[in-house]
């Protein structure tokens, strides 16, 4: 699909899930100006990183209402799965892919992250997670899932020191690398993205995944 297409009909999901939540818990954001910035150019943001990844399937970690999962689907016409344990918002987003007609492409997994590593480990070649949990977990969660090569590409809001220190002190324990940080303004001027991208480069030396939960809850630290 060129990407003129791809806007177009990221454009008629975006209205189809703004009509949900007027029912439907699904985004904060309710105004479609506000909507096409913080959710349709915010999910192009990371397309840079997303194209570097080798071919293969892709899949949008804790997906809630389809972002960045659904735009960067469209743009790139990978194979895409998005992942949300929230299976009411799985069958509206499911329901919004049928409409488009999109559904063979894009499929829906409605469940933990940590239950797809155990029934799909190593079947991703880029996965992406926005406003889902710390580095650190987001290294934990994707590790498993990623083929050797496969890239994590993450959207963070607020990236502090702190946080990507603890990110780099379990990165190798989890068989991954840091490859790029990247910072971009939004064309309203004030929403600022860290778009940070990590390889799988090998096996975790811990044995993922851990019990539902622990990842996000309880940090893996780095061994002595
Ligand atoms: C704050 S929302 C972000 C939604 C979307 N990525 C966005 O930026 O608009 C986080 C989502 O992650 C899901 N989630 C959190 N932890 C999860 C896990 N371990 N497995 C599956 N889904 C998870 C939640 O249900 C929620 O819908």
């Amino acid at each position: 699909m060129d990407f003129a297409r791809a806007e177009n009909t990221s454009r008629r999901y975006l209205d189809l899930i703004l009509e949900a939540n007027k029912r439907t818990n699904l985004t904060r954001i309710t105004s479609r100006e506000e909507a096409e910035i913080l959710h349709l150019e915010d999910s192009w943001v990371g397309l840079p990183e997303i194209n570097r990844a080798p071919a293969g399937r892709y899949g949008d970690l804790g997906s809630g209402g389809g972002f960045p999962g659904v735009p960067i689907a469209l743009a790139t016409g990978r194979e895409t799965v998005l992942v949300d344990s929230v299976k009411k918002k799985m069958a509206i987003v499911d329901s919004a892919l049928d409409e488009l007609g999109i559904g063979e492409q894009v499929s829906t997994y409605r469940g933990r992250i940590e239950e797809l590593a155990l029934s799909q480990p190593q079947s991703f070649s880029v996965l992406t997670a926005r406003a889902l949990a710390r580095l650190g977990a987001l290294l934990e969660l994707a590790s498993p899932l990623l083929v050797k090569g496969g890239v994590l590409v993450c959207y963070k809001a607020q990236l502090s020191e702190e946080e990507l220190k603890e990110a780099r002190c379990v990165e190798s324990m989890l068989g991954m690398r840091l490859i790029s940080i990247r910072e971009v303004m939004l064309s309203d001027g004030e929403t600022k993205r860290t778009i940070v991208a990590f390889e799988k480069v090998g096996k975790s030396l811990v044995k993922l995944p851990r019990r539902i939960g622990a990842a996000q809850r309880n940090p893996l630290k780095p061994q002595k």
